[in-house]
């Protein structure tokens, strides 16, 4: 068995891998780190989505850290990644562990630990977790599992109930102007897509004494038979509802609510690069906040003209939010987002929000008073137009070694008959042209599959260099 923190926690298929056993020994390489650190006293938070059996492990977790002498600070219900963070610095707890698998299948579960600093782990805690783990799934590693009955733990003052809803609708009330939203009187269709995010957004839009509607807002272990995952392919009839219901925006977010999906009032998907070039362009020029931005190398150079008309540095890291949470951490970053649908903003925690991206873009939209699709084409005008797309692209799993020799050797002059001009390998291997295009190639740390990322100038620059990429590495 390899337990595996990939690009953001380890994820497993229920009763194969995800199994008690297992879920037993990573929390106990956790209490283990905890301890280590020594801070363990300060409590560990339990959060969960609602996934099938998710309460029933994060149970478990709660008897293991608790055998181990470790507080657990419980909440009454499933809850958000981001809430999940937000409670430990409300609490001034050790960390957190979630139990999610966050937009996974349903038959999927997993675990985030989440440190003291309330963003993902970076790999010099979650490589310390994996080499605990490995001895204690040896034979006379399990002895070393500790675990009492939650009552006992009760009996002896290690459980604390928690309650982040409230205060950390408080701390979102700070940074999002809901009197703007409210002011607008935006007419919303939020979409929590089954997961640990309901009631999130509908508070908020309570708070701007908005009404609003609300699809998919049950518990539902198997997803309405889809995936909790806010992209323009599932979110069909969020975007279907807005539509036909008038409204300005559709919001949703994904399984575990650390990311989201913005639906404009014709219904366009309006995606995650597009949602940061949306922000970084409103904190900056309306808010008139000032600070760099930082992003992954898969997300859009738009934000780099957006940071060198205003003066700002663009801080460039590898994909995984654990890094751009870093970032928000260590410097004074404005705004920190990927791709893949993730951001935070300076003054929140250095984890992603997906709530947080959804309130703030219907604040950008009460804002402007115009559609996202106008505000992004006045963006293209200003700044030049870029056009980017994703292709995840399956192979064979005997092909991958062979791939990643062709892709580590990879280094043409010219892409689509543009010049290379640099060649970086943060994360794969990301090839920048000339004239502002480029084209990233990774394998994904969650997914058995290549990614390969491209932005470019025009649509057909985009497909041209897509196809000889494609063709160059046999993918
Ligand atoms: O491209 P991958 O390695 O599969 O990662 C895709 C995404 O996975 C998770 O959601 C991480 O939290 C993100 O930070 C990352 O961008």
């Amino acid at each position: 068995m390899a337990i595996k923190f990939g690009t953001d926690g380890w994820r497993a298929i229920m009763a194969e891998e995800f199994t008690f056993g297992n879920v037993e020994i990573v929390v106990q390489a956790i209490a283990d780190y905890v301890k280590g650190a020594g801070i363990a006293d300060r409590g560990v938070v339990i959060g969960y989505d609602n996934r099938f059996l998710s309460d029933k492990f994060a149970l478990l977790a709660a008897e293991v850290l608790t055998g181990n002498g470790i507080p657990v600070l419980l909440p009454p219900a499933a809850l958000p990644t981001p809430v999940t963070a937000f409670a430990i610095t409300h609490n001034r707890a050790a960390g957190a562990i979630m139990l999610t698998a966050s937009h996974n299948p349903p038959e999927y579960n997993g675990i985030k630990f989440i440190p003291e600093y309330a963003g993902p782990a970076l790999p010099d805690i979650t490589d310390r977790i994996e080499g605990r783990v490995r001895q204690l799934a040896l034979a006379e590693g399990r002895e070393e599992i500790k675990k009492i009955r939650l009552e006992r733990a009760r009996e002896q003052g290690l459980v604390r109930e928690i309650a982040p809803q409230a205060p950390y609708l408080d701390q979102l009330a700070a940074i999002v102007d809901l009197k703007a939203i409210s002011a607008a009187g935006l007419k919303i269709v939020i979409d929590p897509m089954w997961g640990a995010g309901i009631g999130y957004l509908e508070a908020v839009m309570e708070r701007c004494g908005l009404g609003y509607e609300v699809i998919h807002h049950t518990r539902d272990p198997l997803f309405g038979g889809s995936l909790p995952e806010p992209s323009a392919a599932v979110l069909t009839e969020l975007r279907r509802r807005v539509v036909e219901s008038g409204a300005q925006l559709g919001l949703a977010l994904d399984g575990d609510a650390d990311r989201f999906g913005v639906i404009d009032a014709d219904g366009s998907f309006i995606s995650a690069n597009q949602v940061l070039v949306l922000l970084y362009h409103h904190l900056l020029t309306h808010r008139r906040l000032a600070g760099p931005v930082a992003r992954t190398v898969a997300t859009t150079h738009m934000l780099d003209r957006i940071a060198a008309r205003h003066g700002f540095a663009v801080e460039e890291t590898p994909v995984g939010f654990k890094y751009i949470g870093q970032s928000l951490r260590e410097r004074e970053t404005l705004l920190g987002g990927e791709e893949s649908g993730g951001l935070s903003v300076r003054g929140h925690m250095p984890e992603k929000d997906g709530v947080l991206a959804c309130a703030l873009m219907a604040e950008v939209r009460a804002v402007a008073g115009r559609p996202l699709t106008e505000l992004l084409a006045e963006i293209d005008r200003e700044y030049g137009r870029l056009v980017s797309q994703r292709l995840d692209l399956h192979t064979l799993p005997e092909a991958k070694a062979g791939i990643l020799t062709r892709l580590n050797e990879y280094a043409p002059a010219a892409l689509g008959g543009v010049d290379v001009t640099k060649r970086l390998t943060i994360d794969g291997v990301k090839l920048q042209l000339v004239d502002g295009a480029y084209a990233l190639v990774r394998a994904s740390g969650t997914e058995p599959l290549f990614r390969l990322y491209v932005e470019a100038n025009s649509e057909a620059q985009m497909k041209g260099i897509q196809e000889q990429v494609k063709r160059d590495l046999q993918l």
